[in-house]
């Protein structure tokens, strides 16, 4: 059984735009509406779980899920930050073997990118998209650099990332216990100790975070 928990219940704040980015549109389409297409559309998943705000999950029924026919989709209660809002999801997941946990405002996910997640899983237990950095990166203290990185070393992280679903459950209540905060899941699942396998992303696997990032989607739907 495999189960995608695709996490919606931000506020968007970089975006600006005044309400949740995940429903700003893309070439006509909800940018929720468009990452959840590409999960329905997968003969490798089972489950479908979004997590939405409690004040959104009319709109959500109505606008997203009725309108598009997305049907038997799971839909938990979103959390304070990420974290809880991926820990609610897990928990309203049904008897799942690999979960893909899925940010909502990236909708450019290819379904072979699904694939290898899942593969992924299954053979190391845990696995996230990544793409190497294209810009130097240097450590900065007082506005002075103090240290530049090994480039070859440095990876900028995507979702899915992608687990065995008891693994990820118990690097989250881990963290629960021990008041750890991540902006990711794998961060979680390291903190147990176990490696996390990296599984080559895309440059254009984007995470609608700041105005520009939908000019940049509604060019790559044309090329
Ligand atoms: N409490 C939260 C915060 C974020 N997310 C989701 O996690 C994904 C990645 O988060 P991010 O880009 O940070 O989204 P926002 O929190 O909405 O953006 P911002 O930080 O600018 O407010 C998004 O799909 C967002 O909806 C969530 O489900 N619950
Ligand atoms: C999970 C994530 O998308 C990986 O890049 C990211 O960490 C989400 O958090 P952010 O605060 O929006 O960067």
């Amino acid at each position: 059984m495999v189960s995608a928990v695709i996490v919606a219940a931000g506020k968007g704040k970089r975006m600006g735009l005044g309400f949740n980015k995940v429903f700003a549109k893309v070439k006509g389409k909800e940018i929720i509406a468009l990452t959840i297409e590409k999960f329905y559309a997968s003969s490798y998943v089972n489950e479908i779980v979004v997590v939405v705000s409690e004040d959104e999950v009319e709109f959500f029924k109505e606008n997203i899920l009725k309108r598009y026919n997305f049907n038997n989709v799971k839909i938990a209660k979103g959390g304070e930050e990420r974290q809880f809002s991926v820990y609610n999801g897990l928990l309203a997941c049904s008897s799942s073997d690999i979960v893909l946990i899925h940010d909502g405002a990236r909708p450019n996910i290819k379904d072979d990118m699904i694939k290898r997640s899942i593969d992924g899983a299954l053979k190391y237990g845990a696995t996230t998209l990544a793409v190497p950095v294209i810009d130097t990166i240097k450590i900065v203290e007082d506005g002075f650099s103090v240290e530049t990185l090994n480039r070859n070393k440095l990876y900028a992280i995507q979702t899915p990332q992608t687990f065995r679903y008891d693994l990820i459950l118990k690097a989250h209540e881990n963290a629960i216990k021990n008041g750890i905060k991540a902006t990711d899941d794998a961060t979680l699942v390291e903190m147990l100790g176990h490696k996390v396998k990296i599984i080559e992303g895309s440059y254009d696997n984007i995470k609608v975070t700041t105005p520009k990032d939908i000019l940049i989607l509604e060019l790559l739907a044309t090329i």
